[in-house]
């Protein structure tokens, strides 16, 4: 019998952020607000003679995770690695972040590797800003609620709130988060839509949320019809960052968003990443 580890990270929506460029990666990363979800991803981690990477969803079946691959060859193990969310990917969930905290924090108590929270932290934060997969999410999902960072990294300070309302949310696709990352362009206007504090409420969340998504230029025109009919219809809403997608919270929110495509009922997340078990 393979010795297992199985461990769950939440996922992140993020409302507004603004990356902040540090003099190593531990300093590089982001500011700005999110809200951590109860859906994320599963990791189960098997001792291995190399590293494969398994990703499901949905019933497909995908292989290879750069994050995940760059991050055990970091802290030196191969494992067979298999991935689990309903989420879709590339949507701006943070499963990327997801992803690694949960096979990290799996492999750091199947390898007996003593890593500290932060350490297994610290080593997916590396992974998001290497690869281009993220900036803030690690950070925000080590906890619950709706989360504002204060500085980049995972040791900078974290403001959370915990509103009981769920957060509905819907996806019409990908946006490869590396391709915006990459963009000197759209990172000079994200910069200067940053609303440079913290909401005060879930409420206050969607409107620095929303004026922040107006103000980078990254509303897609199919976007923009669904956060019409969120207006229209009373519904406080805003794209997640970085996917082509609406979060929206209220009574009506579901209504509305089921117009355009499957819609997601998310719980506020109450906490970080956590082993499920060990099987020897
Ligand atoms: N559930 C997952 N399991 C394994 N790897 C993942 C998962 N989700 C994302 N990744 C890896 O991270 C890369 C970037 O994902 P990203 O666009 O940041 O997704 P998200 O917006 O959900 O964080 C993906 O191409 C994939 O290699
Ligand atoms: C918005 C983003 C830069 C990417 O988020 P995702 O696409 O979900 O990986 C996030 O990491 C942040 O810093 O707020």
């Amino acid at each position: 019998m393979v010795r297992t580890a199985v461990a769950f990270s939440p996922g992140h929506i993020s409302g507004y952020f603004r990356r902040i460029e540090g003099r190593e990666i531990a300093t590089t990363g982001s500011i700005g607000a999110g809200v951590v979800i109860d859906e994320g991803v599963r990791s189960t981690v098997e001792e291995a003679g190399e590293t494969s990477v398994r990703v499901l969803r949905d019933g497909c079946v995908s292989t290879g995770s750069p994050p995940i691959e760059y991050a055990l060859d970091r802290i030196g193990v191969c494992a067979r690695v298999t991935t689990e969310c309903r989420l879709p990917i590339g949507a701006g969930f943070g499963l990327s972040a997801a992803a690694l905290l949960a096979t990290l924090t799996a492999a750091n108590s199947l390898f007996d590797l003593g890593l500290s929270a932060d350490g297994v932290a610290a080593a997916a934060h590396e992974a998001e800003v290497v690869q281009r997969t993220g900036l803030g999410d690690v950070a925000a999902s080590l906890g619950g609620g709706v989360a504002c960072r204060k500085g980049p990294g995972i040791t900078a300070e974290v403001a959370r709130f915990y509103p009981e309302e769920p957060i509905y949310a819907m996806s019409l696709g990908p946006l490869p988060t590396a391709s915006v990352l990459g963009s000197a362009e759209t990172m000079a206007s994200i910069s200067a839509a940053y609303p440079r504090r913290c909401p005060h409420n879930l409420i206050d969340f969607y409107r620095l949320s929303r004026s922040f998504a107006e103000r980078s230029r990254l509303i897609a025109p199919d976007v923009r019809r669904v956060l019409e009919a969120c207006d229209a219809a009373g519904v406080p809403a805003s794209m997640t960052m970085l996917g082509n997608g609406v979060f929206a919270s209220g009574a009506a929110a579901e209504g509305v968003l089921a117009r355009f495509g499957e819609v997601y009922k998310l719980a506020v997340a109450r906490r970080g990443p956590y082993l499920i078990e060990v099987i020897p």
